[in-house]
């Protein structure tokens, strides 16, 4: 099936006063209807500016250039009818703001209680959602139900629900305009298990019921359980992304094979040392700093699925 978002060189720059943050580089991604594409990275490395890019959210001091392609036509539809497709990065805050955000990509920001609107109740908020993408305003309980939020909770206001509330809120507020596409920015945070896991069904579900999903997550257990491909970030680039399965099995960047040795049930033993600061990248590979492997090559930048000149050989990673 063709993607039903392609992303490709997406870079993004904040021009700060007397520095240039490079918080975004050269990314191509895409993903497909009824896939659960989950981006993964430590604190800082690009994830929820590569998310903002896609919605035009960046702030004035943000310059971005690439492409970033969603296709338009209903799955099923025939192909090349009408307009078969927008650039997210050149169309323009109308074209977002209008048909776009909610409508065609829904976002679960990363942190919800200061996106959501202070002075209404949760019913009102998403029964409005709701009726802005041309759905009935009373489906608002089960769009929260399905979220994991009770009804009484949409009584509330938003500054009297906790931090878990609030993120099934905003779950439910992307989930009103039933969009193809998905885009949750740690939609698991701050809530206790059983609710990650009901939330983790969720986005699983929309997948299997023909939505493309892009988890951001700092959670790889999460992502193990539920993504199908795997984009692992590391300074603002993608450094490896390939079937999870694959990558879980057998990573091929050594960041990666760091990102899971770290975990609690591997060796949980975190990477030494810090990323580089976004305003000083090194040339080549920014992870060359911390990596085992490096050598003179990686003052090239390396590029590929496995964004490394020294990937890992299946014959190094543990069955
Ligand atoms: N408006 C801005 N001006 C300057 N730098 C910014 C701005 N917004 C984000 N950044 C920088 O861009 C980099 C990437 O930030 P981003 O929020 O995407 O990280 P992240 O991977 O989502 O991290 P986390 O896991 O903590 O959410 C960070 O170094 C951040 O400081
Ligand atoms: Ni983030």
């Amino acid at each position: 099936m063709n993607p039903l978002l392609t992303i490709s060189g997406l870079t993004v720059r904040f021009h700060l006063r007397d520095a240039v943050v490079q918080a975004a580089t050269d990314i191509d991604l895409a993903v497909r209807p009824g896939e659960l594409l989950a981006v993964v990275g430590e604190s800082g490395c690009g994830k929820s500016v590569l998310a903002h890019a896609l919605l035009g959210l960046l702030p004035a001091n943000a310059t971005v250039t690439g492409r970033a392609t969603l296709t338009l036509d209903a799955p099923g539809a025939t192909p090349g009818r009408g307009a078969a497709s927008v650039d997210l990065l050149g169309c323009g805050e109308k074209t977002l703001a209008g048909e776009i955000r909610g409508r065609r990509v829904g976002l679960i920001p990363q942190s919800p209680a200061t996106a959501l609107t202070p002075v209404r109740r949760g019913r009102r908020l998403l029964a409005e959602t709701l009726a802005a993408h041309g759905r009935d305003p009373g489906l608002a309980d089960r769009v929260a139900r399905d979220a994991g939020l009770d009804a009484e909770d949409l009584d509330r206001y938003p500054f009297a629900l906790s931090g878990g509330m609030a993120q099934r809120l905003a779950t439910a507020l992307a989930l009103a305009g039933d969009p193809p596409l998905l885009i949750a920015d740690e939609p698991t945070s701050g809530l206790d298990r059983p609710l990650v896991e009901h939330t983790l069904d969720l986005l699983r579900r929309r997948c299997d019921d023909g939505a493309a999903v892009l988890l951001i997550t700092h959670d790889l257990a999460a992502a193990e359980r539920v993504a199908d491909t795997l984009a692992v970030m590391y300074a603002g680039r993608i450094v490896e992304h390939r079937a999870a399965d694959d990558l879980f099995r057998a990573p091929g960047h050594p960041y990666t094979r760091g990102l899971l040795n770290a975990l609690p049930d591997r060796e949980f033993r975190a990477i030494p040392g810090h990323p580089p600061m976004l305003t000083a990248l090194p040339e080549g590979c920014a992870f060359a700093a911390r990596c085992e492997r490096v050598s003179s090559a990686c003052v090239i930048q390396p590029a590929g699925p496995v964004a490394c000149h020294h990937p890992l050989s299946m014959a190094e990673v543990p069955a």
